[in-house]
């Protein structure tokens, strides 16, 4: 229940549109009720006074079942369109509100969760929420509001008639959509953790699908993946049991209220307590109210699931972002050159759960317009530096400085501002050339993309290729040799006006001629920037100022670039 009530708190902003929404359905629910009514005495009325050879003013029914028809078909569309409109902004606002609260989580906060479990939840899960508006909270204030008049209409022309109806439009509204919502809660909840699950294997499976079958494994992923559907299809099988007994359940319940009211009606009308033409539309009316309760029970199937859907959402966004944003962030500091632009001081760091750490008593210097090398085995902490300079997860002891700032009083954002990273795993976007490399320069014009690839060795392979810039790299560079992505991110990196230049390994992959002629130009356009520069590799030890070595999460030695070697 709190999970609903913190759902329509976040409808808030949109209540307007919800309302115009509800509005225009009851009144289109009503004028449906009024033209079947008006329709079935107007009918009875006119044959009466043929009988009787009497002449009766049907001006004004008539009038009437036109304006309810109109009511009715304006109503209906106009709802639709309101009600659609609403729901799309809501959707958009939830969207927006999930990604701005998972974004602070990443990637630290977010790496226990799949990728595509959280394409789920952004995906498939927030679609689910349109229902608590569309299928839950519109249906049933309609319902209730509509049975509310249907019920004192009738009670004006006949209160027993009035209070059977009371009871069906009880049993069918309020008795069949419990008990559904009791029998459907666990299977549609079940429904939205397969979906959930099943986007996760698709994704895992699409991911790896090469390794899958170099390692003759895609028949059992796949057998998994048809397992999982058919536990899906028991549950959607179970469920569409259901909702066709609950239609049955209403339907049988229309015609109880039509057969209690002609019941009731007809005596009433041989006593003269109810005029004759009045019972076709005593009757009428009581079945059109039904439309109301009709959406009902299938709301109350559908909320198990989507409740589930809400709480995994809440679950994700409530998480606490590993680095705390300062409630009152300090201004970014300038760059100055007798000021270290990026320091450490006796930063120690552990990945959350690792018994070791990481990063023991790092104290480390970068000034403005030097180059560090770091160099040291796999596993001794290079990468950590980076991750913990870009402030994606917070030291465990020490402190990191910005420029003489500590990045602890800053904006982790603002942080990321001032520098330009290439990790190990830079990512490319599915898109093209020209777009990931505008990533980092949203309006650098083409000239200036293509003086950042030259400088990272590239051009000359964009250029080479049919669409030239615009070439589309594939889903994760996947066009592209382990090299080119590289120079590629480089060329990001460079385009980035950051006075911080982090470089994990940029030269892996590349031969010694073209490493040689893009550190020689990447370092000739980064003069004036601190950078930290991971390597193994001699030619690019050779162009260091300084050089550190690490070993186990410690620098063991520091020397002075000439010294090395
Ligand atoms: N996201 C992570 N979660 C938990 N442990 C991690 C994570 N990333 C790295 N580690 C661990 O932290 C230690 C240091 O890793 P780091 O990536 O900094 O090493 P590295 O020197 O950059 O290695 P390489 O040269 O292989 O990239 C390793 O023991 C590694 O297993």
């Amino acid at each position: 229940m709190s999970d609903l009530l913190r759902l329509l708190k976040l409808f808030r902003p949109y209540w307007l549109w919800m309302a115009g929404s509800i509005l225009l359905s009851l009144a289109s629910v009503l004028a449906n009720v009024g033209l079947m009514a008006v329709s079935g005495w107007f009918i009875t009325a006119m044959a009466l006074a043929g009988l009787a050879g009497v002449s009766m003013n049907y001006f004004t029914p008539a009038a009437l079942i036109r304006a309810f028809a109109i009511v009715r078909t304006v109503g209906r569309y106009a709802e639709r369109v309101i009600s659609h409109e609403a729901t799309f902004r809501l959707l958009a606002e939830l969207r927006t509100w999930f990604y701005r609260r998972i974004e602070p989580l990443a990637p630290a906060g977010l790496a226990k969760a799949h990728s595509g479990d959280v394409h789920a939840r952004i995906g498939a899960d927030i679609d689910r929420l349109e229902l608590v508006f569309l299928r839950v909270f519109a249906p049933v204030t309609v319902a209730a509001l509509a049975s509310l008049v249907v019920i004192a209409v009738l009670f004006a022309w006949h209160p027993l008639i009035a209070a059977s109806q009371a009871v069906l439009l009880a049993l069918a509204g309020i008795a069949l959509p419990v008990l559904v919502a009791r029998a459907g809660s666990a299977p549609s909840e079940r429904l939205t953790h397969q979906g959930a699950d099943m986007n996760t294997k698709l994704v895992d499976m699409l991911d790896g699908l090469g390794t899958l079958q170099a390692y003759g494994f895609d028949a059992s992923h796949a057998a998994r993946i048809d397992a999982l559907t058919g536990d899906m299809i028991a549950e959607e099988t179970r469920l569409s049991r259901l909702s066709g007994l609950s239609i049955a359940g209403v339907g049988l319940a229309t015609n109880l209220a039509l057969l209690a009211a002609i019941a009731l009606a007809v005596p009433a009308v041989r006593s003269g307590a109810l005029a004759p033409a009045d019972l076709a539309m005593v009757a009428l009316l009581a079945m059109a109210s039904f439309e109301a309760i009709g959406p009902l029970p299938l709301a109350a199937q559908s909320l198990g699931g989507t409740l589930a859907s809400a709480r995994r959402i809440f679950a994700l966004a409530d998480g606490t972002p590993p680095v705390p944003v300062p409630a009152s962030p300090a201004p970014l500091p300038r760059v100055a050159g007798d000021v270290p632009a990026l320091s450490f001081r006796g930063v120690t760091f552990a990945y959350p759960g690792s018994p070791r750490p990481a990063l023991s008593g790092i104290d480390l210097d970068l000034m403005p317009g030097t180059r560090t090398g770091i160099l040291g085995a796999s596993g001794s902490g290079k990468s950590s530096l980076v991750n913990l300079a870009l402030r994606f997860w917070p030291p465990d002891a020490g402190s990191i400085f910005l420029c003489g700032t500590d990045v602890a009083t800053l904006d982790p954002e603002d942080v990321r501002r001032k520098i330009s990273a290439v990790s190990q795993h830079a990512h490319l976007f599915t898109a093209s050339i020209a777009e990931n490399l505008r990533v980092a320069a949203p309006d650098a014009a083409l000239g200036k993309l293509e003086e950042a690839c030259r400088i990272a060795q590239v051009h000359d392979f964009i250029a080479a290729q049919p669409d030239g810039y615009d070439t589309l790299v594939g889903a994760n560079g996947l066009k592209l040799s382990g090299g080119e992505a590289r120079r590629i991110a480089v060329a990001r990196a460079l385009l980035k006006e950051a006075p911080i230049l982090l470089l994990d390994e940029p030269g892996e992959g590349l031969d010694r001629a073209t490493e040689t002629a893009m550190l020689d130009a990447l370092f000739d356009a980064t003069r004036e920037r601190a950078v930290l520069y991971i390597t193994h590799r001699p030619v690019a030890l050779e162009r260091m100022h300084a050089l550190l070595l690490m070993e186990r999460s410690r620098i063991v030695d520091r020397r002075a670039g000439h010294q090395m070697g």
